[in-house]
């Protein structure tokens, strides 16, 4: 895939790069880890003061960095500015609190003492989705910087801009030239950069078929990689739940960021007591939105990230409605240029059926309608998925059994699933495996010493 800006709004080519030499990369693996052998020896206080000062020139270049993000995958200007400022905090997060997370951990033994002390391991390589493209790269890249690692990421190939950007920021933040380390490069050439030795542990944030290369490509080179997957997640809201929290939370939970995210809530899955009440209020609330320019403040429906995207969704959703599922709106390709797709909800979706058993990636809710929250629960976990999701009632003792016996790696009560530096993210089952973010995302990629002092 060529690795250029293509502004979804309207589809035209805005600027193309070109992949990197055999050499180049060379030369970067080799600075990099010349890096890193000084990098894993200087103080956690000297790396947090780089991640704070990453996370002072994101917000003073907010705007700009936000247009970016606009111009190259077309979410609205208003999210893009969000998303900075998250990733300011994820930044802001792993400065302040890595030294804790690092501390040395006791052991309680019987003689002696013992205790495990983290220390780095070198080069990881991060593949990383144009859907949030300041916000997974800060993930990978906050934690990492301050175990003492140093990040090399290879970043989709829509959003070059944003991952030259990211590079100069580091480098403008004071960061030596090999710690974080922009690479431009086509996928099939990332089994071969797995081979050397110098890279030792790699993540990826994308889709199965691509997390299951980078996994066997890790595996065959013995080294330890991270995988967020895709998602299909339930949104449950069972009867006693407040409905109009729920359909709000709905609808920003699957729209947001034109549905394109993993832990976008995908299936909402609703008790039949109020099921038409929640669709009637869910309908109406995706009604007549502004459909237009994502750099307009009051654009409500944008484009999806590329054409390529659009197309896929108008794949998927044709096959589910070919096979007997209905359109209560929505459901087709806006007629205008760029890569729009109409805000859609599908209902008597059964196995079978594409949208039963597929991630839709773009703004398409897949809405069930259950006996109870047995049904519910049952629905939501015949799903090869495992990501997130979301459960909606005023009893909270009754939510959390619930979300104790839903397969994912995330619930969320009374929430539409979203990420926050505090809080670990990650899935199971074909979500993939490992956690990002909070202390548990520093764990990933950091070797657990045990050191063992004897008495005897
Ligand atoms: O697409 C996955 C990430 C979504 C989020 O950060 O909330």
């Amino acid at each position: 895939m060529a690795i250029q800006t293509i502004n979804p709004y309207n589809n035209k080519e805005v600027k193309s790069f070109e992949e990197f030499s055999a050499e180049t990369v060379e030369q970067k693996i080799a600075q990099a880890d010349q890096t890193y052998q000084v990098w894993k020896s200087v103080p956690v206080k000297e790396r947090s003061k780089l991640l704070m000062n990453v996370a002072s020139i994101l917000r003073k270049r907010k705007e700009e960095l936000a247009k970016l993000i606009t111009l190259e995958m077309g979410k609205l200007i208003a999210q893009s500015e969000a998303e900075i400022d998250m990733c300011a905090s994820v930044y802001e997060y792993y400065a302040q609190n890595a030294a804790t997370f690092l501390e040395d951990k006791p052991i309680e033994v019987k003689d002696g003492k013992a205790f495990v002390r983290y220390t780095p391991i070198g080069i990881i390589l991060a593949v990383e989705p144009w859907n949030y493209p300041f916000n997974q790269v800060a993930r990978v890249a906050a934690p990492n910087i301050m175990a003492g690692n140093v990040i090399m990421v290879k970043h989709a190939s829509n959003v070059p801009q944003c991952a030259q950007a990211i590079e100069e920021i580091f480098r403008q933040a004071g960061a030596k030239e090999g710690i974080y380390t922009n690479l431009f490069l086509s996928n099939p050439k990332i089994a071969k950069i797995a081979e050397d030795p110098r890279i030792v542990g790699m993540s990826l944030t994308g889709s199965e078929k691509a997390g299951s290369s980078l996994a066997e490509a890790a595996g065959k080179n013995l080294k330890k990689s991270v995988l967020e997957l895709g998602g299909s997640d339930p949104f449950i809201v069972l009867e006693d739940a407040d409905l109009d929290k729920a359909v709000q939370n709905a609808v920003k939970g699957r729209f947001g960021n034109m549905g394109q995210a993993c832990t976008s809530s995908k299936r909402i899955i609703v008790v039949e007591e109020i099921a038409d009440k929640f669709l009637e209020k869910f309908k109406e609330k995706l009604t007549g939105l502004k459909i237009g320019d994502p750099m307009e403040r009051d654009t409500q429906v944008g484009p999806l990230s590329s054409e390529e995207a659009a197309k896929k969704i108008e794949e998927q959703v044709n096959e589910t409605i070919k096979a007997g599922a209905k359109v209560v709106l929505g459901g087709k390709r806006i007629a205008r240029e760029g890569a729009f797709f109409e805000p859609t909800i599908l209902t008597d979706i059964k196995p079978g059926m594409v949208a039963y058993h597929e991630e839709i990636f773009g703004p398409v809710a897949s809405f069930y309608k259950v006996k109870d929250e047995k049904e519910a629960i049952a629905l939501a976990n015949d799903s090869t998925f495992g990501l997130g999701g979301s459960v909606f009632s005023q009893n909270i003792d009754r939510a959390i059994e619930v979300a104790s016996q839903i397969e994912t790696g995330m619930i969320f009560i009374n929430e539409h699933a979203a990420s926050r530096p505090d809080l670990p993210f990650g899935g199971t089952k074909r979500s993939g495996y490992g956690r990002e973010l909070s202390e548990l995302g520093i764990e990933e990629f950091v070797n657990k010493k045990l050191i063992r002092i004897s008495d005897r």
